[in-house]
């Protein structure tokens, strides 16, 4: 059987996401305490894939994540973009009125602020990830405590849903990619995730989006990282939709932007995930 790691463990959001990705697929899921160690996990060959959070449509980029992919050269060979639905959850026969302390991923803190405000006694508390502290309240029975979670973390941890939807947008999404320590071919791929660089000369980074314009690739997301070693020069993530099937406009792109960039590397080549809503 193939094996996932993820950031946090089993009924994490990260959890979801290998489930949406490999639907029937049986997967060993493996779990890591930081994104520092999945990477780890992949790198020493512990683990087949690992799963990364890289973008929330609430709070943005997890930037350390791509400075990640970058210094250990791993290859993105798919996406998954997550409904993230938080819940609040606790041991059975909590009440809202029994609650006094809230302990949970800060993202899924970030995307509560307006729930939690109502409720201005409750202690707040950042934690590694949402299932483990769902799996700590079920484990040493801490009453009084709550946390912010999947309806997978409840069922696995035996947690009541105390308030269901509790998220501040309804339209509330993680970017997740799938990485591995070896390229995959991916037949028919709809996405590229492009890093390169540009020097400091006037219209550098507009040439190469004009390359791209100009052979009709939708850049669907970039991201500018600092470049290690230099003081306030970045180097640039550019997501890209690719036509699919026939690939000659993309590779017609990539030999012109060469020309225009520092370095061009491949991130991966893969299938993207659409937004079901
Ligand atoms: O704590 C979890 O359950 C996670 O999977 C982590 C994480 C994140 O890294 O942003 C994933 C998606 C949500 O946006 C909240 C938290």
């Amino acid at each position: 059987m193939k094996s996932v790691s993820i950031q946090g463990i089993r009924g994490s959001f990260h959890h979801e996401a290998v489930n949406r990705f490999f639907h029937d697929q049986k997967m060993e899921i493996i779990d890591s305490p930081t994104f520092k160690t999945v990477v780890m996990d992949v790198i020493n060959g512990k683990a087949n894939y690992g799963m990364m959070a890289i973008e929330n449509s609430i709070a943005g980029a997890i930037l350390p994540n791509y400075s990640l992919i970058t210094k250990y050269g791993l290859h993105i060979i798919g996406e998954v973009v997550l409904p993230i639905k938080h819940h609040l959850l606790a041991l059975p026969g909590e009440t809202l009125d029994s609650i006094n302390e809230v302990r949970t991923h800060p993202m899924a803190l970030l995307q509560c602020e307006n729930f939690l405000e109502k409720y201005p006694s409750w202690k707040l508390l950042s934690k590694d990830d949402t299932a483990t502290c769902a799996y700590h309240i079920h484990i040493k029975k801490m009453k009084g405590v709550a946390t912010i979670g999947s309806k997978l973390a409840a069922q696995m941890y035996q947690l009541h849903i105390l308030a269901e939807n509790i998220h501040d947008v309804s339209d509330n999404y993680t970017r997740f990619y799938l990485l591995s320590a070896t390229p995959e071919k991916i037949e028919n791929f709809t996405k590229a995730s492009l890093y390169f660089t540009t020097d400091h000369t006037m219209g550098s980074l507009a040439k190469v989006l004009n390359i791209l314009a100009k052979y009709k690739m939708n850049i669907t997301k970039i991201q500018s990282v600092p470049l290690t070693g230099s003081i306030f020069q970045y180097s640039f993530h550019a997501d890209i939709n690719t036509p699919g099937g026939d690939d000659t406009n993309y590779r017609m792109a990539l030999n012109e932007i060469k020309n225009t960039t520092g370095f061009l590397h491949i991130l991966g080549e893969y299938k993207e995930d659409k937004i079901k809503k």
